[in-house]
């Protein structure tokens, strides 16, 4: 499967019992980077179907170490719940940490925002855009899982626009505006006003 000139490759899939419920995980790479991402999947359906699907960018201080600088922890705990209590679903985690600049990078441009700087100030200083993620693995993913209709969970259009232009019907768009906290009302109100992000403003008040 090949998108542009990036080419990735279904590798394996295994059980993955979770605290959640038993998911399955599904290897892909990225073949000329070697960039590992996965796919859970829980549950079954037929072609066609609508399928609930989060597309969830790594984020090691919010999905592991429990920070609250973001929402990212509480929102991959939110869809796990939510694809769990609507009986099947997919989570596409992608290996894209800290919007893509990648993990050194994000702790570099933390250092900045706590001197004053936003996320999108601090990845600018550093030299980057503020969003370098690309989403075309989705496209395989999604193939190899048989899901051509997805429910997305997301507040963020772009990764709606992202799977439509790759030919996957979103049918609907489910808001994710779990994990407000005093560490990241800012955060959320920066995404919200400089990335796009579409957030439930009464929430940050
Ligand atoms: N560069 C940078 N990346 C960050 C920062 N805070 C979180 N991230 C990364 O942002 C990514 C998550 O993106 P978000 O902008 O929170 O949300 P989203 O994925 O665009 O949208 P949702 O689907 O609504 O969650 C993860 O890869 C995080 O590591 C930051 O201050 N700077
Ligand atoms: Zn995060």
């Amino acid at each position: 499967m090949s998108n542009n000139h990036v080419a990735y490759e279904f590798v394996s899939c295994a059980k993955l019992p979770t605290r959640f419920g038993e998911f399955t995980i599904h290897g892909f790479v990225e073949t000329a980077s070697q960039q590992e991402h996965v796919a859970l999947s829980y549950g079954e359906w037929q072609t066609g179907d609508v399928v609930p699907i989060r597309i969830h960018s790594e984020c090691l201080t919010g999905d592991a170490l429990f920070s609250t600088r973001c929402d990212c922890g509480f929102q991959l705990e939110k869809a796990l719940a939510n694809i769990v209590e609507e009986g099947h679903g997919v989570i596409l985690y992608l290996r894209q940490e800290g919007r893509g600049i990648g993990l050194l990078n994000k702790i570099k441009a933390y250092n900045l925002q706590d001197t004053g700087l936003d996320t999108v100030e601090a990845n600018e200083h550093l030299g980057f855009d503020a969003d370098l993620r690309d989403y075309s693995i989705c496209k395989l993913m999604l193939d190899t899982l048989n899901v051509q209709k997805v429910q997305l969970m997301t507040n963020n259009p772009k990764k709606l626009n992202a799977l439509e232009a790759m030919g996957i019907n979103v049918v609907e768009r489910k808001a994710i505006d779990h994990g407000v906290t005093d560490d990241n009302k800012h955060y959320l109100m920066t995404k919200t006003s400089k990335l796009g992000h579409v957030f439930n403003l009464e929430k940050l008040k």
